[in-house]
């Protein structure tokens, strides 16, 4: 869109050469660039979009989650969406305005958590509250079909229940099934990552990191507040047929460098590193400050 035109233009020319493999930096996870406004080399799997403004962003991030919308809904009759916490809300916002609240088909949408602080619904630290006040009411999803956990247990509890809503889903076929990893498929996620390089409720260091069973888990000692939490395990993540990974402001540009450099060693990814697509397509929906440190390199 033209919208993301210069900034997108700005920043290729200045990313290019750090981000199109000069160095053979590893293919799954270094994005091609978008070099004019318009999408990023279309053969490519990862794309890092860079946007002026928050509204840009806002524009692009509707436009994109609305065509997967359609995609998703034509194919399967459904669009299974996940949400983060976080000020990915404030960017979901032009998808509550026109055109899309009227041409996007809510009916087919079926929305997840990516992680969930274990509080009340209505309690401010509640992401389901952040996202119900922010985006859901004021769209036409249908109720049943907003999974929220459940609030009236116990962390491990409320992580049980979530897994068996999500396989009775898979039963259902509303969730997908990845054939090739055996983990659910969900046909977009919409996540954040905080200034440590965390996204979900995976934490850099911690244990929950090497989960390869679970599709969802809990933690009781989260580094940012509150500590008690559900969430989604890499294997599900990674399964995932669409990744937006929406980052903006200068607090992020160090993850975002070692994210998108080709230094990473085994021993120390952040999370944000170990978010890497079976077979999907990634894409990077940030801001000037965000790839800061990538331009000054
Ligand atoms: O429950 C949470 O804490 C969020 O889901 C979390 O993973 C969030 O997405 C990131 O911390 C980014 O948040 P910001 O975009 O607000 O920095």
């Amino acid at each position: 869109m033209s919208t993301s035109v210069s900034a997108s233009a700005a920043a290729a020319a200045a990313l290019l050469p750090i981000l199109t493999g000069r160095r053979s930096p590893p293919a799954s996870r270094v994005p091609a660039m978008a070099t004019d406004g318009a999408a990023p080399d279309a053969g490519s799997k990862n794309k890092l979009l860079v946007f002026d403004t928050k509204e840009d962003l806002a524009v692009s991030l509707a436009k994109y989650t609305a065509e997967l919308s359609e995609k998703f809904a034509a194919e399967r009759g459904a669009f299974t969406v996940v949400l983060s916490g976080g000020s990915l809300i404030d960017a979901l916002s032009k998808l509550t305005e026109p055109p899309y609240l009227e041409s996007v088909d809510w009916s087919k949408w079926h929305v997840f958590w990516v992680d969930e602080r274990v509080v009340p619904k209505n309690h401010e630290d509640s992401n389901y509250k952040l996202a119900f006040d922010g985006f859901l009411s004021k769209v036409p999803i249908p109720p049943g079909q907003v999974y929220a956990i459940n609030d009236a247990l116990s962390a491990e509890g409320a992580a049980d229940d979530y897994e068996a809503c999500l396989k009775q889903l898979v039963k259902n076929g509303v969730i997908a099934m990845s054939a090739a990893t055996g983990f659910p498929r969900f046909d977009l996620q919409l996540l954040g990552m905080g200034p440590d390089g965390h996204i979900a409720s995976l934490f850099p260091g911690h244990p929950l990191l090497n989960e390869k069973e679970r599709w969802v888990t809990y933690i009781k000692d989260s580094p940012k507040p509150p500590p008690e939490r559900i969430t989604f395990t890499f294997p599900v993540i990674n399964s995932s047929a669409y990744i937006a990974m929406v980052v903006t402001g200068a607090g992020k540009a160090g993850p975002v460098q070692k994210a998108l450099s080709d230094k990473q060693t085994s021993s120390d990814l952040l999370p944000v590193e170990m978010a890497v697509l079976h077979d999907g397509e990634f894409t990077w929906f940030t801001d000037k400050p965000a790839v800061s440190m990538l331009q000054n390199k």
